[in-house]
């Protein structure tokens, strides 16, 4: 079976080094993520009729290729461009196979995604950006394509990771830790500020959870007692999995810190506008906290990227001189044969350990006695500069230019 990792994939596109002034007047991106269920898309519905109702209306972006209908008009829709049921049998895949490969083969017009959604904002005419998710998380938050189409929208927006949770199927402790340590991994990939949303509240007041992510003896009053009873899984908490639990609600504290929680029904539409307040919140944590980290990180990239060209060229400069060497070798050696080779004809002349000479190179009958060159051209220095008047230092000087010369 085709892995969906053999198609293509986008290559990472570079998004630009975002403007700090720039960004921060853009209008802010909310990427809904949630497990299947928890209800992104009708919380989707919710927010577009509520923004629209106060004349801020979103542009709406739809990353889920799977979906059938949705229940509000999508501006982007990845349906659009690939189908989905064709990815699967082209492919051979399954069915989150497809969902991957779809996203992959979309991840390769991010930047004319990009370019939309800006010529849109900087038209003025959209308060925010809704993105809609594939339930199947991993998908999208784990994959190169999902990073990429992430990346790219956090860098030219405020962007806002709204994480829904089913809230009635949320009230044990385990199954709850299970949703907050899923979520920690999402913030942990993504590093965008993250608003917890739990939603279905009109089923379920979300006010347990709250207490529970601010009060840590709370919690643990509530692993007691599901550990002493059976929880509504009919699973229990006991054992080695309380304490387990124990000990990861002590480490998820700390995350909590960093989150917005806000509770609310897409179905009724309570606690929507706590939502958009919490938005704004976030947008500020965005541009205080995230920018100037993504702003570095994508000087780092450039940089990283500088150094590896100036090492190609150098390499590439380092083979021509190697290739240049190699000609310039190749010239001499054969006109070494041309001449009856000059280093065996210097080598004859040095006969090293011969019995006659004992190393000793005898002159030919022609060449001037040993001393004789020497002291030749100490007599021409003399007799120019007795031929010569002016101060010492200015005739030896046109002495050596004359006798070099
Ligand atoms: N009572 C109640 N039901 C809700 C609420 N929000 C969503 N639901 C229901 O939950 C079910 C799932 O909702 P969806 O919006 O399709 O959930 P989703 O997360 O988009 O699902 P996938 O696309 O499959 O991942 C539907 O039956 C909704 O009617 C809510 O606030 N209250």
């Amino acid at each position: 079976m085709a892995s969906a990792t053999e198609t293509p994939v986008a290559p990472a596109p570079v998004p630009e080094t975002p403007n700090a002034a720039n960004n921060a007047k853009q209008p802010p991106a909310i990427i809904c993520v949630g497990m299947a269920g928890s209800g992104k898309t009708t919380f989707m519905q919710r927010l577009n009729a509520h923004l629209h109702t106060a004349s801020e209306p979103p542009y709406i972006l739809n990353l889920d290729p799977a979906v059938r209908t949705l229940p509000f008009s999508v501006n982007i829709d990845i349906r659009d461009s690939i189908n989905y049921k064709e990815v699967m049998s082209t492919y051979n895949l399954g069915p989150n196979g497809g969902i991957m490969t779809c996203l992959n083969l979309f991840a390769t017009k991010v930047d004319q995604v990009v370019g939309i959604l800006e010529t849109r904002a900087n038209a003025g005419d959209i308060s925010r950006i809704l993105v809609d998710t594939p339930g199947q998380i991993e998908c999208f938050v784990w994959s190169a394509s999902g990073a990429i189409l992430l990346d790219s929208i956090a860098s030219s927006f405020p962007t806002v990771v709204a994480y829904i949770v089913d809230t009635p199927r949320t009230a044990s402790p385990s199954t709850f830790m299970a949703n907050m340590v899923y979520a920690c991994s999402i913030l942990y990939k993504t590093k965008l500020p993250m608003i917890i949303v739990f939603n279905k509240t009109d089923v379920h007041d979300a006010d347990f959870a709250k207490e529970w992510m601010t009060d840590f003896e709370a919690f643990q009053a509530a692993l007691q007692e599901a550990e002493n009873s059976k929880d509504d899984d009919g699973t229990g908490s006991g054992g080695y999995m309380g304490s387990l639990l124990n000990s990861m609600s002590l480490m998820l504290d700390e995350f909590y810190k960093t989150l917005s929680v806000v509770g609310v029904s897409a179905m009724t539409g309570q606690g929507i506008d706590d939502f958009l307040a919490a938005v704004d919140e976030k947008v500020m944590e965005y541009n205080s906290d995230y920018l100037p980290e993504l702003v570095r990180m994508q000087e780092e990239k450039k940089k990283q990227r500088q150094a590896e060209k100036e090492k190609e060229l150098e390499r590439m400069m380092a083979d021509l001189e190697v290739e240049k060497d190699k000609k310039k070798k190749g010239k001499k050696s054969t006109e070494e044969e041309e001449v009856g080779g000059v280093e065996a004809e210097v080598l004859s002349d040095f006969e090293e350990g011969s019995e006659e000479g004992e190393g000793i190179v005898e002159r030919d009958e022609d060449e001037p006695p040993v001393g004789e060159d020497e002291e030749g051209l100490q007599d021409r220095y003399a007799r120019a500069l007795n031929e010569r008047g002016g101060n010492q230092e200015e005739q030896w000087a046109d002495v050596v230019r004359q006798t070099m010369g």
